[in-house]
């Protein structure tokens, strides 16, 4: 029997970390651009869905970064917009100094590409720049490495399928950082190699290109980043669903990587705009163990508790100075900080306990909202704590300043007073007026103010490079090419071996037919995979 390891509890938590950070960021008035694509009546079923994949996912992004006091400027553009009108579009986001962050939603058109990479350095919160980027890797490929964290600590073998696709590229250079070589699989190799791995992480977005043949109880976890939508509302991921009760912890879809996701947007642009020394949020291995919930929680679910820990530092991550921070995985003091939680529980601890899983619907309601959009409500992850040992290079905000918490008495009072506090916002949160804590309703789009005439010539400029493309840009196409032949190929050979398996047969008649539609309609759409494959969350998006 597995256990999901929902990124829904995750993004509740850190969601619920940032809120102190809302009233500053409303009143900058700062602001995060979303442009995604609409696909038209003349595309393919499969353009419809990844198109389907974008929209939900732009969605999240939107509640997310309003939920942090953002305005959210998303703007639609259909398939067929033209690239200078793209290209104006993020110069106006690049030169709007209220605008933080620009994620342009993947996939796009070929002759769009180049005009993406035209997002500012300074605002390509969703690495889309490759190495321009000031970030290690995309948000997924981060979020993902997050979550298998705990588990790698002893670096077992940790398998990456699609990792050479743009998310698991991320991922293996993430995990290298942390000093565990992946075993990287991708279209061509036998897929059945990572049942000799400990750990999987997959990215390909082929719905079920793992199956009970691939998969292990001795698996630790399988991280699934597919997120296919159907026709039926229904969403698949790489695992197929006979299979996902097969390893120790699971990541669900949906419910797993996707709000993972929107946590590390959400601490992106949370460092950026308040406080690049904001810790990094991660998992402890307790952590991941306690929120590993059954997935049908017939008996008592003894109450999944939460330690996210506070890294003092940003992991990995380029910050906006410039200075690379380097990666440590610094002792973990997860005993200690258990030890303080465990041995010493308090009644606030116990009231908290209680009270949150009486309100918990649990996981089996979660399933059955399956389609739905994740619930806003506070509901789910009992008894959380914050703390960290781990020393700051900087000044920390107070509640999560470490210096003075070298005793473990120390580690306990911190704890205790977060307890206090998570059951100070859930009380507020309570009583005040319902919505509170919620996630806002995304906002209205931005102004559409007219570029002014120094705006106007840089677009003229833009408009030139467009022809003339600039070494540097005519360097990241090329390699922007080579990768989507190669993405074209992975994705043509993980087609055939999942066809190979009669993969199909083992879903549901709906899914089969819209997937016996996409595959058929693949061989026609296979140009529209060159562009498209190479980026996005996985191969398929
Ligand atoms: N530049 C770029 N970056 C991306 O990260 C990116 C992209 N383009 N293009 C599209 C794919 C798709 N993707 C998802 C992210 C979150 C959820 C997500 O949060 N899903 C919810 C589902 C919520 C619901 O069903 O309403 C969940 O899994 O619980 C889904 C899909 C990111 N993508």
């Amino acid at each position: 029997m597995s256990r999901q390891l929902t990124g829904r509890d995750i993004l509740r938590w850190v969601r619920r970390r940032y809120q102190k950070y809302r009233g500053d960021i409303d009143s900058s008035g700062k602001g995060v651009a979303i442009i995604r694509f609409d696909a038209g009546s003349a595309d393919s079923a499969r353009v419809k869905v990844r198109m389907q994949a974008s929209r939900v996912s732009a969605d999240q992004k939107v509640k997310a970064f309003s939920s942090l006091g953002f305005q959210v400027h998303e703007e639609v553009l259909g398939r067929s917009v033209h690239p200078l009108d793209f290209s104006r579009l993020i110069h106006r986001f690049n030169v709007d100094e209220m605008t933080t962050g620009i994620i342009v939603q993947m996939p796009t058109h070929d002759d769009l590409r180049m005009a993406v990479q035209r997002i500012s350095g300074k605002k390509d919160i969703d690495a889309l720049l490759g190495g321009r980027s000031p970030y290690r890797a995309c948000a997924t490929a981060d979020g993902i490495v997050r979550v298998a964290e705990p588990f790698v600590q002893d670096k077992p073998l940790t398998a990456v399928v699609g990792g050479k696709g743009f998310v698991g590229q991320g991922v293996a250079k993430l995990l290298r950082d942390k000093g565990v070589e992946p075993m990287v699989l991708d279209a061509g190799d036998d897929l059945r190699a990572v049942r000799d791995a400990e750990v999987v992480i997959s990215a390909t977005g082929h719905s079920g290109v793992l199956g009970r043949e691939h998969l292990r109880p001795g698996h630790r976890i399988v991280v699934d980043s597919g997120f296919v939508p159907q026709r039926d509302g229904t969403v698949l991921g790489d695992v197929r669903k006979d299979a996902v009760d097969i390893p120790q912890v699971i990541t669900p879809v949906p419910g797993g990587i996707g709000p993972v996701e929107m946590a590390v947007l959400m601490e992106r642009v949370v460092q950026k705009e308040v406080d690049p020394s904001i810790p990094s949020w991660s998992i402890s291995p307790e952590a991941a163990r306690e929120m590993s919930r059954e997935r049908h929680p017939s008996q008592e679910s003894e109450g999944g508790r939460i330690h996210l820990v506070s890294r003092g530092e940003n992991r990995g991550v380029t910050s906006e100075t410039g200075t690379e921070r380097t990666d440590h995985l610094e002792p973990t003091s997860d005993a200690i900080r258990t030890g303080s939680l465990d041995s010493d529980p308090s009644p606030q601890v116990q009231s908290t306990s209680m009270t949150e899983a009486s309100a918990d619907p649990g996981p089996g309601a979660e399933q059955s909202d399956r389609t739905g959009r994740p619930s806003d409500r506070e509901s789910g992850p009992k008894d959380i704590s914050r703390s960290s040992m781990d020393p700051p290079r900087r000044q920390l905000p107070p509640e999560i300043e470490f210096d003075e918490a070298r005793s473990d008495q120390a580690l306990a009072d911190k704890d205790q007073q977060a307890r206090r506090d998570v059951d100070d916002m859930q009380s507020k949160r309570d009583h005040a007026k319902p919505d509170d804590g919620r996630v806002d309703e995304p906002q209205a789009p931005h102004d559409e103010r007219v570029p002014s005439s120094r705006e106007q010539a840089a677009v003229e400029e833009a408009r030139c490079d467009l022809r003339r493309p600039s070494a540097g840009v005519r360097q990241e196409e090329a390699a922007q090419a080579e990768s989507a032949t190669r993405s074209r190929d992975i994705a043509d050979k993980l087609r055939r071996a999942a066809e190979a398996r009669g993969e199909a047969r083992e879903r549901s008649t709906t899914a089969h037919s819209v997937d016996q539609e996409e595959r058929l309609r693949r061989g026609r759409m296979a140009e529209e995979h060159q562009g498209a494959e190479s980026e996005g969350r996985t191969l398929d998006r």
